[in-house]
């Protein structure tokens, strides 16, 4: 059985709260739109494309009590930088002005994600080598969008086709969504992966032992600036010195058509606390400060390709 992020039940939305992963898979009933905005803020659901059908659903939950325009921003409130919660939100707002049923809508928008991301796998597999290497940063699969992923998608799909892949899994502080969460995704399908430290990366790369990066987005501009999590921008310079190719997987949803340059995106700054401990654990001195950027940019010119479901966008041969 596939991997799932969410279920819409009609009148509540089940989440499984990724939080609790890998340890407890822990579901979350939630049955009103300010339920739903406190699980994309405080991170219980995360991955740009999840936060968008989810959010899709607590909309429709939020207008059976409150004024839609209330509603449409406090969950647009909740985070700053991922695209496709902006342009969910829109979407129903449009659909409900346009007196479309709000629910046909936000079950599309689900549908049309899984979708892209199976289509997305089948055009990227065939950039995945047999017997490859490859390194993914952060989580970008099923627990990340309305299922199969972006970037780790199109390593299931290759994967499913027959290839023989290893994941070199990136464990993405300080949230760990690579270690917490895509290693629980692959482990449970049975696809040969290995968890890394952040700066493990780089010397893995000199060494010759990464064949490509793939890796998700959260806004992509016009002129090709990726935001993504941090440690993103990091990792494309690395493979652009080491000739590696730098793979971004997104559907179209994720484009901003509004912003010409990266640098006009805004990037989340979330707690500090969230760097300086791990689930109780304390991890620096409770008095040092902590920068906590949740995003970074990477320029056009160090992707090799951005792959979404309308097809392979080479940025640089
Ligand atoms: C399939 S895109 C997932 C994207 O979202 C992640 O950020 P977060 O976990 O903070 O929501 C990360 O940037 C991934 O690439």
């Amino acid at each position: 059985m596939e991997v799932k992020a969410f279920y819409w039940k009609g009148d509540h939305l089940l989440l499984l709260d990724q939080r609790e992963l890998p340890e407890r898979e822990v579901w979350l009933k939630l049955t009103d739109h300010l339920q739903v905005a406190d699980a994309i803020k405080s991170m219980a659901v995360r991955g740009a494309p999840a936060i968008g059908c989810v959010a899709s659903y607590g909309f429709i939950l939020g207008i059976k009590k409150e004024d839609p325009q209330k509603v449409y921003q406090v969950l647009r409130n909740t985070r700053p930088t991922a695209y496709n919660l902006f342009w969910a939100l829109e979407r129903m707002m449009k659909a409900l002005k346009e007196g479309k049923d709000p629910e046909k809508e936000a079950m599309s928008i689900e549908q049309e994600d899984y979708n892209a991301n199976r289509r997305m796998g089948e055009l990227g597999k065939d950039l995945i080598p047999d017997g490859a290497n490859v390194l993914t940063h952060c989580n970008t699969g099923a627990l990340a969008t309305a299922g199969w992923g972006t970037a780790l998608g199109v390593i299931r799909s290759a994967h499913y086709s027959g290839k023989k892949v290893h994941v070199f899994v990136n464990e993405t502080r300080p949230y760990l969504q690579g270690s917490r969460l895509t290693a629980w995704e692959l482990l449970k399908e049975g696809i040969p992966h290995t968890v890394i430290t952040d700066m493990t990366a780089g010397f893995l790369m000199k060494k010759g032992l990464i064949d490509a990066v793939l890796v998700g987005a959260d806004r992509i501009t016009k002129r090709g600036d990726v935001a993504n999590k941090i440690g993103t921008y990091t990792l494309s310079v690395l493979a652009k010195a080491h000739g590696v190719p730098f793979y971004v997987v997104a559907p179209t949803s994720t484009f901003d058509p509004n912003i010409e340059s990266g640098e006009d995106i805004p990037i989340e700054e979330r707690s500090e606390e969230e760097v300086k401990s791990f689930k109780n654990c304390t991890l620096a001195p409770k008095e040092s400060r902590a920068l906590h950027l949740a995003f970074d940019i990477t320029p056009a010119e160090n992707i090799t390709a951005i792959i979404t479901e309308e097809g392979i966008k080479y940025i640089k041969p």
